[in-house]
């Protein structure tokens, strides 16, 4: 997909997150969080159950305020400016969001209005963005017809129909079949690259990310290990990111999970 505004041409990150930390009541969910996504790139945020993945997009998001630490998105922090800082922001939640009974179209063009861009406009965006993942037609369709994957396609579409700059993915491969999770993957690198977006990937499943990616290991709220991934599993010695993963973190399962 072609972006319209290439805001962000020089290389500064998209998201920065600085010496963050949160607590449920007693409970530490993140313990000193800091790191940055970097436009083009793809960031595999990946961790356990409970490793504070979600709670970390809360913040993000601004679902939670962050009283420790700083969050900044191009440049703005939301605590400080408000809810400006979001306008580059796309979100792609792990529980769906679409409106069943409307159409792909209709859905789509709603957003767009939330956005307040025009219809003409909506149009041809989202004509883009489903070009880009491969489901333009499907575009007549009520969701309530589409499979899983294709449902997530058209999600993830609507989370990059305002050209954000960054675009945050909390585990979007959820319940869906191998060939569906890789076709996403696949699109969503080629996103990054292709419009310059910054992408943050929460995962708990090591084949959804590739060597060359940015690569944040979270484990009961700490970053454990970080780098291209392929560096993080040198480090380690382990033969694969499988074992690496076993290796930092304290997460029973092994191999590669689907
Ligand atoms: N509302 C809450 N109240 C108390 N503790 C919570 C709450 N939400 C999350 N936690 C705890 O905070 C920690 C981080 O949880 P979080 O949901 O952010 O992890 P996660 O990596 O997203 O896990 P999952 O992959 O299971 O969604 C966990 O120990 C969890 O039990």
């Amino acid at each position: 997909m072609q972006k319209e505004s290439k805001a962000n041409v020089s290389g500064a990150p998209v998201l920065s997150v600085k010496d963050v930390s949160y607590y449920y009541g007693d409970k530490q969910a993140l313990d000193d969080v800091s790191f940055e996504v970097l436009p083009g790139r793809v960031t595999a945020l990946l961790g356990p159950n409970g490793a504070g993945k979600t709670t970390l997009f809360s913040l993000i998001t601004r679902l939670f305020d962050a009283p420790i630490g700083r969050i900044e998105i191009c440049g703005l922090s939301p605590a400080e400016v408000g809810s400006r800082a979001l306008a580059p922001l796309g979100v792609v939640f792990q529980q769906p969001t679409l409106d069943l009974d409307l159409t792909v179209k209709q859905n789509l063009r709603y957003f767009a209005s939330l956005r307040g861009i025009p219809r003409k406009e909506a149009d041809e965006r989202m004509g883009r963005a489903l070009d880009a993942l491969d489901t333009r037609e499907r575009i007549g369709e009520r969701v309530r017809a589409l499979n899983g994957g294709h449902r997530r396609r058209v999600e993830i579409a609507r989370g990059i129909l305002h050209s954000p700059d960054l675009l945050l993915l909390d585990e979007p491969t959820i319940g869906l079949d191998n060939p569906t999770r890789m076709a996403i993957v696949e699109h969503i690198h080629r996103l990054a690259e292709d419009d310059n977006i910054g992408v943050l990937w929460a995962t708990h499943l090591f084949d959804e990310i590739e060597p060359d990616d940015d690569l944040i290991v979270l484990d009961k709220g700490r970053i454990v290990a970080r780098g291209r991934a392929k560096d993080v599993v040198k480090e380690t010695g382990a033969e694969d990111l499988g074992a690496a993963f076993k290796l930092l973190t304290s997460d029973p399962h092994e191999g590669v999970a689907a």
